[in-house]
């Protein structure tokens, strides 16, 4: 096919799921040919050249065409000078068995627009409209067992565990360990439960109150391409596997500030506790007041320091409100 088959778009609250055009390749090339999101594609061989991604859109048209597969662009609307301009953040699919009675469901959402539900939206919105427009029976999916966040997409959308199975992924050259997912048409249609139950891995972060002589605490402003870019958050970072979180501190706090940190600086204070879409946070929070050498901003990162009655002025990741109270009694 040489143009895009007639196909209504689907409009959600912020998105609009329409066929892909051929202009869509370019940015669908950039958005794929990012290791974090092809690792998790099956059939995506990494890199990903832009012909590929010319080539796949245009197949996309005469799968729709023929009933087969409905590959569609996942769209957001910006301002722009002369009215809405269209971004395309991602893509949702449904491919039908060959029974033609299921089908499965895929997406992938580019990395910058993670965090804000696009998939759960957008999975959610062609799922209805296959199962009233194509009369399907049931709707399965999988994702690689490291894919915490598609998992919980999946049972977001209201698919249920259904096993694992081994499946070939083009991108990490071979067979890789898959959860299932599935649930039939009555399941799809019914209203949501009021607490949908999510399966989250446990993150282990470890953060630090560092205090100055006025008792002002050190911020630092998450940088763009990291989730929560923007928010200003406690010095910190994850614990990896083996680490002691007083080990992944100083660690930290070298490779983002340029200071020594001795272990007895470090002084537990509270812990923070929250559940965030694709994990739950664990983050113990220390008090420091010594440090060698001087703060620096290594990665570039905006650094403020900030009494802890003027953090409210201060946008923060939802986990450290509490932290913040604490602080307040105790400064
Ligand atoms: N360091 C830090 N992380 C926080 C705070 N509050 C909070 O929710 N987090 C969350 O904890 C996680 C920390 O991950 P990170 O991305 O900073 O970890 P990292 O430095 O090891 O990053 P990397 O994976 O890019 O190397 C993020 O999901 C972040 O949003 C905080 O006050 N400080």
């Amino acid at each position: 096919m040489t143009s895009p088959p007639d196909f209504p778009p689907l409009r959600t609250e912020r998105l609009i799921l329409r066929v892909l055009r051929a202009e869509d390749a370019t940015a669908l090339h950039r958005l794929v040919n990012d290791w974090e999101v092809a690792k998790n594609l099956a059939r995506v061989r990494y890199p990903y050249e832009l012909a590929r991604a010319e080539e796949w859109v245009r197949s996309t048209w005469a799968q729709i065409a023929a009933g087969d597969a409905w590959h569609l662009a996942i769209v957001g609307e910006e301002d722009g000078s002369e009215g809405p301009v269209e971004r395309l953040v991602g893509c949702v699919a449904l491919t039908l068995d060959s029974d033609r009675k299921q089908a499965e469901l895929g997406y992938w959402v580019g990395r910058k627009f993670w965090g804000h539900g696009v998939a759960t939206e957008a999975a959610a919105a062609l799922c209805r409209w296959a199962l009233e427009t194509l009369g399907l029976t049931g709707i399965h999916a999988s994702a690689l067992k490291d894919n915490a966040r598609s998992a919980a997409v999946l049972q977001r959308v209201g698919l249920q565990p259904a096993g694992e199975a081994m499946q070939t992924f083009i991108s990490r050259g071979g067979p890789m360990p898959v959860r299932l997912f599935r649930a039939g048409r009555e399941a799809l249609l019914a209203p949501p439960p009021e607490t949908p139950r999510v399966e989250k891995p446990i993150l282990l972060v470890a953060a630090v109150a560092l205090v100055d002589a006025d008792g002002r605490v050190l911020l630092a402003r998450r940088p763009e391409g990291k989730p929560l870019a923007g928010l200003w958050e406690f010095p910190g970072g994850k614990v990896k596997p083996g680490e002691s979180p007083e080990a992944a501190l100083i660690r930290e706090l070298k490779e983002e500030l340029d200071i020594d940190v001795s272990e007895s600086c470090l002084a537990p204070f509270t812990f923070a506790s929250h559940g965030y879409e694709a994990f739950h946070l664990m983050m113990p929070l220390y008090l420091c007041r010594k440090w060698g050498g001087t703060i620096r901003p290594v990665e570039g990162q905006a650094l403020a320091w900030v009494r802890p009655q003027q953090m409210g002025g201060y946008a923060m990741p939802p986990a450290d409100k509490p932290l913040v109270a604490m602080l307040l009694d105790f400064l």
